[in-house]
């Protein structure tokens, strides 16, 4: 059985488990549960905290695990990216009080940063040259400055909201874009058959987000025309119809596309244009 460990809470949890059932998978049905083997897919599912997925992970006790990107660089361990999920987006930035003369890199020297993710900051400003005192803290960072114990933060940001009321700005380019990742054990094959089988599945979902079907009516002189604007994943279906002018073609387009493309089909002659969402998919 292949072994995956998923968030038992926090930010990625929810979306993590959605996908997993997406994807046909067996969750488990009450909070105190931390396994669940499902047999009909050859999975175990390991309930795990966000922080400790990776190393797990990363010993191979576990062979594969959803985490974020952050919290994989962040982590001591050989575990390895394979495959972005498109869910838990946040940048990792540095951020300092709105009345600091810290703006550069170069001002980080000598100061002292507080952080959750001190391995993804001290690897950082190490890589670039720069000393600095790394705190850790466990959270709430954004307090560390005006309580004294730091005079900047590196910390995730969504929206940015915390950092305004705490009265601190960013300052430099994020430190990382980060998102939900399938990270894998380095025991595990990069081609192991159990892998390939749950990353379509993953990826099936992903399409299944990302994609939506369109069917349109176009006179048979313009079909051409119409592929050009929906040459979809590897060729539309064409069928003929009754009146022996006319086509329709079915064709898989990007969700955020769609009304984009219907602008431009229609001026191109299509009529009858229709998306339906989908369900699943394997591509
Ligand atoms: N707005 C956000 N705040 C915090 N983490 C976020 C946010 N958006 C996405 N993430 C991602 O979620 C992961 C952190 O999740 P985790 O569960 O460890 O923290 P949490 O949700 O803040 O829980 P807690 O702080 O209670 O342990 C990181 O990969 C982070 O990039
Ligand atoms: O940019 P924003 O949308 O404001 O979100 C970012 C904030 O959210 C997270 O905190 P969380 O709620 O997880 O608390 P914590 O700091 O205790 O982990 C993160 O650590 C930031 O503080
Ligand atoms: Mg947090």
């Amino acid at each position: 059985m292949l072994r995956i460990a998923v968030p038992n809470k926090g930010m990625l949890s929810e979306p993590a488990w959605n996908m997993l059932s997406e994807a046909g998978y067996r969750l488990r049905s009450n909070p105190r549960q931390l396994i669940v083997e499902d047999h009909d897919n050859d999975i175990e599912l390991f309930y795990l905290r966000p922080l400790d997925i990776a190393v797990y992970v990363g010993r191979g006790t576990i062979d594969v695990g959803i985490t974020g990107r952050d919290l994989l660089l962040n982590s001591d361990t050989q575990a390895v990216e394979h495959l972005p999920l498109g869910f838990g987006a946040s940048t990792f930035r540095f951020a300092a009080p709105n009345e600091s003369s810290i703006s550069t890199l170069e001002d980080i020297d000598g100061k002292r940063v507080a952080s959750s993710y001190d391995k993804l900051v001290g690897d950082y400003l190490h890589e670039r040259g720069i000393e600095a005192d790394i705190i850790h803290l466990d959270g709430a960072v954004e307090s560390s400055v005006q309580l004294g114990v730091a005079d900047l933060i590196a910390d995730v940001v969504s929206t940015g909201t915390t950092l305004r009321n705490a009265g601190l700005r960013i300052f430099e380019e994020p430190i990382l874009h980060s998102e939900a990742v399938l990270i894998r054990s380095p025991r595990l094959e990069e081609n192991d058959e159990r892998l390939t089988v749950l990353q379509r599945r993953l990826q099936g979902v992903l399409t299944a987000q990302r994609y939506v079907l369109m069917d349109y009516d176009i006179p048979v002189s313009k079909v051409a025309a119409a592929v050009d604007v929906t040459p979809g994943f590897e060729s539309p279906t064409i069928s003929p119809l009754h009146d022996k002018q006319w086509a329709a073609v079915r064709v898989m387009v990007p969700r955020e596309k769609v009304n984009n493309l219907m602008d431009r089909l229609y001026d191109v002659g299509a009529r009858g244009i229709i998306v339906t969402a989908l369900q699943a998919s394997r591509i």
